[in-house]
């Protein structure tokens, strides 16, 4: 994302396509979790996001998704959208996604330009699982009341696809950042096209 405190036209247009990543992930449909908390394939682009993007950026596109949600969009995995989901058991992990996104993009981008694979994979585990779980399981249990230590046990249900998640974010936020080394997490330097030739007009001898 752009340095300044502003958001671009061109760091709106990846803000969109983020959430875009986000909501298309939840087409591939819920896997039903143990306790209320499905499976899903959205935490992917919550990870993507962050360590594409950068903080700003990431917390934005997930903000965008949490926003049509509420408007009542089916944009969550298993087409679901509405305020009820801001009250029921998944709703902590739904504001984890924001907080999650912003601390994957700040690990990420902690090395400045340089986006090492060890930080971002660092990033995914700490933002795009740690914080996101420290958000969603006391809010699950408190809205089903259960213990907390029997829905974090549950929760553990969560770890493997989570971890293959870290996986594959990793992976594809090094090529992406590969393919374009300067200019996703960080402005563009602006490149000075040359000016076309201009011809001169033709002259007609009398
Ligand atoms: O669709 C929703 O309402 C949100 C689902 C939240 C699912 C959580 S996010 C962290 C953990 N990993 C998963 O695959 N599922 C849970």
């Amino acid at each position: 994302m752009s340095q300044t405190s502003r958001f671009e036209g061109r760091d709106i247009a990846r803000i969109a396509v983020f959430a875009a990543i986000i909501i298309a992930l939840g087409l591939m449909g819920p896997i039903p979790g143990p306790i209320g908390v499905p499976i899903t394939a959205q935490t992917l682009g919550v990870m993507l996001a962050g360590a594409v993007l950068g903080w700003r950026g990431a917390a934005a596109s997930v903000l965008v998704v949490l926003v049509l949600a509420a408007i009542g969009l089916p944009v969550l995995s298993g087409g679901k959208g509405g305020l009820g989901v801001f009250v029921g058991p998944t709703a902590g992990y739904l504001v984890g996604w924001v907080a999650g996104a912003a601390v994957v993009g700040l690990i990420a981008h902690a090395g400045g330009r340089r986006l090492e694979w060890w930080r971002v994979a660092l990033a995914n585990v700490v933002g795009g699982i740690l914080v996101i779980y420290a958000f969603g399981i006391p809010v699950q249990a408190i809205v089903l009341a259960l213990p907390l230590g029997e829905t974090v046990v549950a929760s553990a249900v969560f770890l493997p696809g989570d971890l293959v998640k870290v996986v594959l974010a990793t992976v594809l936020t090094v090529a992406v950042h590969r393919a374009y080394p300067v200019g996703f997490g960080a402005a563009r330097p602006r490149v000075r096209t040359q000016e076309p030739a201009t011809e001169e007009p033709a002259t007609v001898d009398e």
